[in-house]
């Protein structure tokens, strides 16, 4: 289960994300916003920061307008490794060496296409177990 969230700058890009998901046939929870009406990024990155840390859901997918505010915010929650990535080869070794567990996407910066590849390059890499990796974000968590 992926958990989505976004605020009004990166509603209409979640959009997108939703039917991308659905069509591919990958379950996802919407945390929200449901509108496009002006909101509280904070809200939102908490929500989805929670159904990671518990989870409800496996991995995170924020949006903002830029996705820097909802990433921060997202990374101020102790277990959250929120990576803000426009580009494929980011968001691939995101995954590989951090165990990101939320990708972070600004909605007035990158195009659709653009950013349903680096959703599907987010969500289909694994973290690669190496030793190095682990030990460098367990020094993150302490
Ligand atoms: O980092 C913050 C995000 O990009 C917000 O989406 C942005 O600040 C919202 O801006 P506004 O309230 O002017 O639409």
């Amino acid at each position: 289960m992926i958990a989505l969230g976004c605020d009004h700058g990166g509603y209409e890009l979640k959009q997108e994300i939703i039917k991308h998901l659905e069509g591919k046939g990958v379950a996802y929870k919407d945390y929200g916003t449901y509108t496009e009406e002006s909101c509280d990024y904070p809200v939102y990155a908490k929500k989805v920061a929670e159904a990671v840390l518990s989870k409800e859901c496996e991995l995170g997918i924020l949006i903002c307008g830029t996705g820097i505010g909802i990433s921060i915010t997202a990374n101020k929650i102790k277990g959250i490794r929120a990576a803000l990535c426009h580009d494929c080869f980011s968001a691939e070794a995101t995954r590989q060496h951090n165990d990101a567990n939320i990708l972070a996407l600004g909605g007035r910066v990158v195009g659709v296409g653009h950013a349903l590849k680096i959703v599907d390059t987010f969500l289909d890499t694994p973290f690669s177990q190496d030793e190095r990796h682990i030990r460098r974000i367990s020094q993150i968590e302490d």
